[in-house]
């Protein structure tokens, strides 16, 4: 472009020149300022797609970087282990028309907490579901367990454990097992009510609580395709505060599968880690997504919460 643009200075020079020598000559002033024109012309035009051409480039890399699954920023590493990290943000309109005043969220947060739950108490509760689980199972990638509901993935629908299992559920589910699963729930509950400043009689389990298990199998249902971006509010209809307790670890026990927030200007990740408690609120200010596992199997709890007694379930 710097060449380019002397030379035609020069050129525009010479014209001037010529025909400042010779003012009559009009043929020859157009045969020299016809090429000269068309050339400012193509330089233009050249710099023009030059500069929407870099444009593009840079939109097209900058669009590669913002949905590489690998370049979003960590929120919470399984690397790493946090008391307790918080990130709040503003709440969406979800909540203004809601009578649960106390309960329902004033200020809107993310918080991850990996020491609450012991990780005793997190690998038996991964026994528990991996022995729930063997009973069905999904034909694709997604198999849930509801041990309030009864409901178990098998094949490409849900069977009823309770009825599948009748009088031998207590056999196979022991008391022990029950004590540990209820023990962790009522610190989960707890740990919401204490950050969102909830009085204890206002906030209730709801369903669906429920064992996950990923995998990189291909989905047969609508059911096995976890990995659409959602609302839980919405999709669930009765969440308030959604809360996860991982059960398997990111990296170790299976890759991809992390749990992904999406805010307009950039997405943020939370890695399962065996352990790791992740809450927040349910509504459109954390809209989220698992990314597809790609190896091994990730197993997780989902525990909801709501702060309609109408929609409440017993801990258990
Ligand atoms: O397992 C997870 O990390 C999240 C699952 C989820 O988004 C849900 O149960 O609504
Ligand atoms: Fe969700």
């Amino acid at each position: 472009m710097g060449k380019s643009g002397k030379k035609n200075k020069k050129q525009t020079a010479d014209v001037k020149e010529a025909a400042s020598k010779d003012p009559n000559n009009s043929s020859k002033k157009n045969v020299r300022n016809k090429p000269n024109n068309k050339t400012n012309w193509q330089n233009v035009m050249l710099a023009k797609i030059g500069v929407l051409g870099t444009a593009f480039l840079i939109s097209v890399v900058a669009l590669i970087f913002s949905t590489s699954s690998e370049q979003q920023p960590v929120f919470a590493s399984a690397k790493e282990g946090h008391e307790k990290l918080v990130a709040e943000i503003p709440c969406s309109k979800d909540y203004v028309s809601e009578p649960f005043k106390g309960c329902i969220p004033s200020q809107c947060k993310r918080v991850v907490l990996d020491h609450m739950v012991t990780t005793d108490e997190a690998k038996s509760l991964l026994l528990l579901a991996k022995k729930g689980l063997a009973f069905g199972g999904s034909d694709g990638g997604a198999s849930i367990l509801d041990l309030h509901s009864g409901a178990l993935s098998k094949g490409n629908s849900f069977v009823d454990i309770f009825k599948m299992l009748g009088s031998k559920f207590s056999e196979v589910f022991t008391k022990e097992d029950f004590q540990i699963y209820k023990r962790v729930k009522e610190k989960v509950f707890q740990a919401i009510i204490n950050e969102f400043n909830i009085p204890h009689t206002d906030l209730y389990l709801t369903k669906p609580t429920f064992f996950s298990r990923m995998t990189p199998k291909p989905a047969k249902t609508i059911h096995d395709e976890y990995w659409h971006l959602h609302i839980d509010k919405k999709t669930y209809g009765t969440f308030h505060y959604t809360s996860l307790l991982y059960l398997t670890t990111y990296g170790k026990d299976f890759t991809g599968g992390r749990f992904t927030f999406v805010d307009k200007d950039k997405n943020s990740t939370v890695e399962p880690k065996l352990g790791r408690v992740s809450f927040f609120t349910s509504g459109s200010e954390n809209p989220h997504f698992v990314e597809k596992v790609s190896s091994g199997e990730r197993y997780a709890i989902t525990i909801s919460f709501t702060c309609d007694p109408t929609k409440a379930i017993k801990i258990q």
